[in-house]
């Protein structure tokens, strides 16, 4: 479902007019597959390259090097914001993302109502998004992006600014998709929700791949190497 091959992306860190200046890779020669029914924690310390690494899954920013390959239906929550336009209402923007998804209107109309449903978002449908809280933007993405059959799911630290009610509920709806055969790649510091969801995990440290393997032995080496 993802094939990543080689991948390294160039910043830098410094701008005058004509010149770049101080370059440095926040990924470094990244290689890996995941295949359908694979669910992948990225976990690394701040700075390790992990948004990095999802903004080019998702192609909202392009590698300098390497390539990509990702195949099916992708919905990925990115940071906050998560596709939504700031000035639209959450009605209108549900339309928009899944319009971003590749849904048409009437398979949007026939899902709204358990989108609002899932994302217990009834009394704030018709408010700009730019009055939504953080925890409100991902309930309506997780919303839009779980009720619509993706078979690829990317997500940046969705776990860290939902309250418990909702990421139980998030947990127990991507079990129950988990079975069609989706594949997940899920970026966060909260490892009780990454365990419970994923069975693999790639541990990137300064932008590179440092190890790979079962969640909870990655997991434990991680949590030892910090005490
Ligand atoms: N647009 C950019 N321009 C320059 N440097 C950037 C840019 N985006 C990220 N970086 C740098 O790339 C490195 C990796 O950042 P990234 O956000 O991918 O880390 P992360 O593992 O997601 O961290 P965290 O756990 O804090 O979310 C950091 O050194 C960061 O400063």
């Amino acid at each position: 479902m993802v094939q990543a091959c080689n991948i390294s992306k160039h910043y830098f860190k410094h701008y005058n007019l004509l010149h770049a200046k101080d370059g440095f890779y926040a990924l470094r020669d990244i290689s890996f597959t995941v295949h359908a029914g694979d669910h992948v924690a990225l976990i690394g310390d701040n700075g390790s390259g992990k948004s990095t690494l999802l903004k080019i899954l998702s192609r909202v920013t392009r590698p300098s090097e390497g390539n990509l390959r990702v195949s099916g239906r992708l919905v990925s929550m990115l940071e906050l914001g998560a596709g939504f336009h700031p000035d639209l209402t959450g009605e209108e923007n549900v339309y928009f993302l899944g319009g971003l998804m590749g849904l048409s209107r009437t398979e949007i109309n026939s899902k709204l109502h358990e989108i609002i449903r899932f994302s217990e978002m009834q009394d704030f449908m018709s408010m700009k998004v730019k009055s939504y809280s953080n925890g409100m933007i991902i309930r309506l993405a997780l919303g839009v992006a779980l009720t619509n059959k993706p078979k690829v799911i990317l997500a940046d630290e969705v776990f860290s600014v939902l309250d418990k009610g909702f990421k139980i509920k998030c947990i127990e709806k991507i079990e129950r998709i988990k079975n069609e055969g989706v594949a997940i790649i899920l970026a966060d510091h909260d490892f009780e929700s990454l365990r419970s969801v994923c069975n693999k995990a790639i541990w990137l440290r300064k932008g590179e791949i440092f190890k790979t393997g079962e969640i909870d032995s990655i997991l434990s080496e991680y949590e030892a190497s910090k005490r």
